[in-house]
């Protein structure tokens, strides 16, 4: 039994993998809260995130009435991008700042600039710095807590910080470490040289974790971790990984001409590169995947939580929220939501508030609103998979994963809107089954027997063909006639946006 844990920003998830029947038998979920303001604080306590692994972990096993002691391995799957801080005594500073966290857009723009720009830190990191990457958090923190910054001695990411609090080790792998901003996506190495253009930080290049290889294991579960979870005591954790980097393998996205979309409280559309490429658009992140190779990859931050805050509004379920939209023409007669709430990475507005723009009394009903939510948070999509066409990313289908991805409505919606086939897998948590996967990969490495990580995924991997959708053309028309509207109100309303 292989163990998956996924800490997404809204709660974590953990599925245990059966490595001889090759199916998921369990899964266990539970929820986290976050701290937030008008101003774009999004932050979340570090410790919580250790209770609601523990709370999902009993579930999972539970529902599967295993006996602990036969995992063998856990791998671990972390929203990117979030700050975790911890003094030299290995306690958390302060909360986490996450990856939706838009309070430090200021600083971001600041360290772009004295970076050199888009081609700056391109040449610098091999990706874009954006506001929601580590980096400015560090210097938003240098800023308004100058104490605790001084405190820092270990600096983490999500998923690096449950790994240390389940083997006392503080270690890293490039595909997390790639959304950072001080790490060079091109050597797959820290480049702490950006540590200076943020005041009073040279002891930061002192707190930076090693970087392992993604097959090689991190460490042991700590024997206290151990007794709590009912391990045996030769249970280890493989590097884990980025939840996006996680979702990949978990859908089978290992090699070139794959895409996974998913749908969580973020979007995002990656693919698989086995090189570094610098000719990318830079809305394209950059990453490295957590398999050796790299990620690029489109996040737009607005998306189930537009739907929930609506739907919400109308009281309505998710089921009659999404039933009202289908009920409305494509394009809401000319009601077009631009989603940006919580400001935004793609299109670039951190800043932005969102706006409902043509409202007619034709159209400011229940059913044209609900149709706007679910077109006004996919057209960034579509303008994200344009950017990876342009590269010459072009996939045969995307398997999509993640809460929204149940919705087949909204399934529908995307593939004719994007004109590319759109399946599910058949085991719904992607990046907690990739992160088990990574464990049973790494276990075969650790013996010494190592493993093809395409082999695996295609036999650990397997899609649900009854949630296959397929593009109409005749829809893709209505679709892309509603996005020029959508482009062209974007650009009217936004002047500054280069797209
Ligand atoms: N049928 C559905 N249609 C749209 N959204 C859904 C549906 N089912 C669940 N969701 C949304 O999915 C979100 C959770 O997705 P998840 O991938 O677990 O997020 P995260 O990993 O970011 O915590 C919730 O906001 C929930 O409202
Ligand atoms: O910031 C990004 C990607 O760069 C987000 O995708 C986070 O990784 C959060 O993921 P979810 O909680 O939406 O799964």
């Amino acid at each position: 039994m292989y163990l998956g844990i996924d800490c997404g920003t809204q709660s974590t998830k953990v599925v245990i993998l059966d490595a001889e029947k090759e199916e998921v038998i369990a899964q266990g979920h539970a929820p986290h809260s976050l701290i937030s303001d008008a101003k774009g604080k999004r932050e979340q306590n570090p410790e919580d995130w250790i209770l609601a692994l523990e709370q999902a972990y009993w579930q999972a096993v539970n529902k599967a009435a295993i006996n602990p002691s036969s995992i063998r391995a856990i791998g671990v799957s972390g929203q990117q991008h979030g700050l975790v801080v911890l003094d030299a005594q290995g306690q958390v500073i302060r909360p986490a700042k996450l990856w939706c966290d838009t309070e430090t857009a200021p600083q971001n723009a600041e360290l772009l600039q004295a970076l050199g720009g888009d081609d700056g830190s391109m040449q610098r990191l091999g990706l874009v710095v954006t506001t929601g990457y580590t980096l400015s958090k560090l210097a938003w923190m240098q800023q308004y807590h100058p104490s605790d910054f001084k405190r820092i001695a270990h600096l983490l990411l999500p998923h690096d910080f449950l790994n240390y609090w389940l083997t006392g080790q503080c270690m890293t792998e490039a595909g997390d470490a790639s959304g950072t901003g001080y790490f060079d996506v091109r050597r797959r190495g820290w480049c702490p040289d950006v540590f200076e253009l943020i005041p009073d930080a040279s002891h930061l290049r002192n707190a930076l974790p090693d970087v392992i290889d993604n097959q090689q294991m991190l460490g042991k579960v700590r024997p206290e971790v151990a007794k709590r979870l009912g391990l045996s005591a030769d249970v280890w954790v493989s590097s884990g990984g980025g939840d996006n980097m996680m979702a990949a393998i978990g859908t089978g996205n290992v090699q070139e001409g794959r895409m996974t979309l998913s749908l969580g409280t973020s979007a995002t559309l990656s693919a698989h590169l086995n090189t570094h490429y610098d000719g990318l658009h830079p809305s394209i992140a950059h990453f490295c995947s957590s398999t050796n190779g790299w990620l690029p990859l489109i996040c737009t931050m607005n998306l189930t939580g537009v739907v929930e805050q609506m739907r919400q509004l109308l009281n309505l379920s998710i089921t009659e929220f999404t039933d009202m939209a289908a009920s409305a023409p494509i394009g809401a007669s000319g009601l077009t939501l631009l989603p940006f709430l919580n400001g935004e990475r793609v299109p670039n507005l951190p800043q932005a508030q969102g706006q409902l723009l043509g409202m007619t009394p034709l159209n400011l009903t229940s059913a044209h609103m609900s149709r706007a939510v679910f077109e006004g948070i996919s057209y960034g999509l579509k303008y994200g998979l344009d950017c990876l066409l342009a590269a010459g990313l072009r996939p045969q289908s995307i398997c999509v994963t993640g809460g929204g991805a149940k919705n087949t409505f909204w399934r529908q919606l995307l593939a004719d809107l994007l004109r590319v086939e759109i399946v599910c897998p058949a085991a719904a948590e992607g990046a907690a089954l990739g992160a088990a996967i990574q464990a049973l990969w790494a276990d075969h490495h650790r013996q010494g027997d190592p493993v093809n990580l395409t082999e695996l995924t295609a036999r650990l991997v397997a899609l649900d063909e009854s949630t296959r959708v397929v593009p109409c053309s005749e829809k893709g028309e209505a679709y892309h006639e509603a996005y020029q509207t959508y482009q062209h109100r974007l650009r009217f309303q936004f002047p500054e946006l280069t797209l």
